[in-house]
């Protein structure tokens, strides 16, 4: 399937509104960064490196509109569209990276003092960032279908394809590898509660590109399990510490708890854009969400609550998963396997 979820058009940011598929498809444009933001905080756009792509093209926004007259003016004010971009989602690290990466980019074109330049360098980068993200989730999908056998029977979680990337996907980029190569795989997509990524996005993906799927609640992985019927797990991550740990979707942790007691080999798949070298476990922050996420359906045009309205709720939007549950972390350079210390700083390049 080929979705471009954000894309740029002379000055504009144009993206599919993620929070009403599968009903409508929705294309929404803006000029201005601070729509970009609200588009990433009300997820619009979510999935860890969706999210660092659409931060990019807000970067480039506020220059590309901005009327500053000299390099100085222009950096004031993409000093402030960073912080405001920054402010959107906690957890994924990917929109920081990219906001550093914009941020220097600047830095290093204003040393000539010229507007122009400036302006025209964070439209190119902000463009090669997505064109990178495309091209590295091509990469991890080759070396993440080595790990699939013909007959598997994959279990995913959260949405990781398209729609959650610049255009291809992480986790579902690898099954979607493995299917273009030919192998007869099957996915079990998880619901995904509270804001149904896997029932509303994965499986929206999954029907579209013709890849037998299946769609369960996310109460019934250990009953899967148990009967044998999941030979894989392979899912995204947000942010992966040099540890091992990794912060994904909510659920993620529980899902790994029964695949390490089931013996079910579990991945993760992220570019090294996701990999924080500097965060250690403590300073992971986890971003708690409206708790109407969780007392309503996930159906954005109407709000039809599940329960009681006026209960009181948890909504913590993401888990960590420690080192000791994860078979294999699939990147671009390679999959890395434990002891996890060692073999995401050798993939980082870290010696
Ligand atoms: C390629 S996406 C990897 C992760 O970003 C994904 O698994 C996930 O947790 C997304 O969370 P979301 O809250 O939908 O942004």
């Amino acid at each position: 399937m080929k979705i471009i979820p954000i894309q740029w058009k002379e000055g504009r940011m144009v993206w599919i509104d993620t929070r009403f598929i599968p009903w409508e498809e929705i294309w929404r444009e803006t000029t201005d960064y601070k729509r970009v933001a609200k588009a990433i905080k009300d997820m619009e756009i979510r999935g860890a490196p969706a999210i660092g792509v659409a931060a990019a093209f807000g970067m480039a926004l506020a220059a590309y509109h901005s009327t500053a007259k000299d390099v100085d003016t222009l950096l004031k004010e993409l000093e402030e569209a960073k912080s405001v971009l920054a402010k959107t989602r906690p957890t994924a690290v990917n929109l920081f990276w990219a906001l550093d990466r914009m941020w220097e980019k600047a830095l290093e074109l204003s040393q000539k003092g010229d507007v122009e330049a400036v302006k025209e360098g964070l439209v190119e980068e902000a463009l090669s960032i997505q064109r990178e993200d495309i091209e590295t989730n091509m990469k991890m999908g080759k070396i993440g279908a080595q790990l699939i056998e013909d007959g598997d029977v994959i279990l995913t979680h959260c949405n990781t394809g398209a729609l959650a990337t610049a255009g291809y996907g992480t986790a579902l980029g690898v099954i979607r590898a493995a299917w273009e190569e030919g192998k007869k795989i099957q996915v079990i997509a998880t619901e995904t509660r509270p804001v149904a990524q896997g029932a509303r996005l994965t499986v929206w993906e999954l029907v579209k590109e013709g890849i037998p799927a299946r769609l369960i609640s996310d109460t019934m992985v250990g009953y899967l399990m148990s009967k044998k019927k999941i030979d894989k797990v392979f899912l995204g991550a947000d942010r992966i510490l040099l540890s091992g740990h990794f912060a994904n979707k909510i659920g993620t942790y529980q899902i790994a708890i029964l695949a390490h007691y089931h013996k079910v080999p579990f991945y993760t798949v992220a570019p090294t854009s996701t990999i924080d070298p500097k965060r250690t476990l403590d300073e992971l922050i986890i971003e708690e969400r409206n708790p109407d996420e969780v007392k309503c359906c996930p159906y954005p045009k109407e709000k039809i609550y599940i329960t009681v309205p006026e209960v009181e709720v948890y909504n913590p939007a993401f888990d960590v998963t420690p080192p000791e549950l994860v078979t294999g972390i699939v990147t671009e350079k390679g999959i890395a396997y434990p002891p996890y210390w060692i073999s995401l700083r050798k993939i980082l390049g870290m010696g």
